[in-house]
């Protein structure tokens, strides 16, 4: 299987902080990826740096065969790379469906200097759009909710919309900060539900959670990073038996015999 994500001495640094600290890990097609380690320990900070969403200080990040550290957020994702954020970055006075309309930005990023020289394509590009947009909130089952303000949904709607705003492009690769965090149980079922769904049909999906249950079930490999540096990788078996996770973030409840 080809590798989707090479990454290699990855280092970010904020003033005095070694927020990641030469980090090297690959992701191979076809698998979820899952990133886990104590709060603070630079999974975001990794994953904003993969997404074009932070400079890094030094290292180098490859999508496939390209190199993508060093690009901004826009042209990372109009690699077919696509991700949510830990904290919901959607628009809560607008609806449902308006904001996986703005989920099309990254395909539409000359959409102004269209419409100014050619009404009739920009309008045919808002319509795919939308179709575009009701397809996806049919796949993940908010259809329904495709009129309702953002901001009076359920949490577990609020994060269901906002993956279907991350796949309004068809993204290749998905990159999830903390999917299933503040999810009620149900909520958390249904979730993973539609995740196991997006990549059965093809997404590769690049996690981080703290949500155990959630992580060894549907992770294949697991890269486990503690002050910013890898301390272990391996699958989920392989890491809740991994003694210095266990000491350093698991604990030994998820030790298998
Ligand atoms: N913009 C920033 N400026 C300064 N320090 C930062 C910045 N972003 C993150 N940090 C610091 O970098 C370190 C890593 O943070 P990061 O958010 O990547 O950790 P994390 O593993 O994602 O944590 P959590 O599990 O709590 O979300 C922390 O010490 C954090 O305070």
């Amino acid at each position: 299987m080809a590798n989707v994500l090479t990454v290699e001495h990855l280092t970010k640094k904020f003033a005095g902080l070694t927020a990641v600290n030469d980090l090297s890990f690959t992701m191979k097609e076809r698998t979820i990826h899952s990133l886990i380690g104590p709060n603070g320990s630079g999974k975001s900070t990794t994953i904003n740096m993969c997404t074009g969403s932070l400079p890094i200080t030094s290292g180098t990040v490859k999508y496939r065969d390209e190199i993508i550290s060093g690009r901004v957020l826009h042209e990372v994702a109009s690699r077919n790379i696509g991700r949510t954020f830990q904290n919901l970055k959607l628009f809560g006075s607008m609806t449902v469906e308006e904001n996986l309309m703005v989920g099309m930005q990254a395909q539409m990023k000359d959409g102004i200097l269209k419409f100014l020289v050619s009404p009739a394509s920009a309008k045919a590009e808002e319509k795919r759009a939308n179709e575009r947009a009701m397809e996806v909130l049919d796949y993940i089952g908010m259809y329904k909710y495709r009129n309702e303000t953002v901001a009076n949904l359920a949490y577990g709607q609020q994060k269901l919309t906002e993956l279907g705003r991350s796949i309004m492009t068809a993204p290749k690769l998905l990159f999830l900060d903390e999917p299933a965090a503040g999810l009620n149980p149900s909520e958390r079922v249904e979730f993973v539900k539609i995740l196991l769904k997006v990549f059965d049909d093809g997404i590769d999906l690049f996690l981080i959670e703290h949500n155990m249950d959630v992580v060894m079930n549907i992770s294949n490999y697991i890269t486990v990073i503690n002050f910013g540096s890898k301390i272990a990788e391996g699958t989920p078996k392989e890491i809740q038996n991994n003694d210095e996770v266990i000491a350093a973030y698991l604990g030994s409840q998820f030790k298998k015999k």
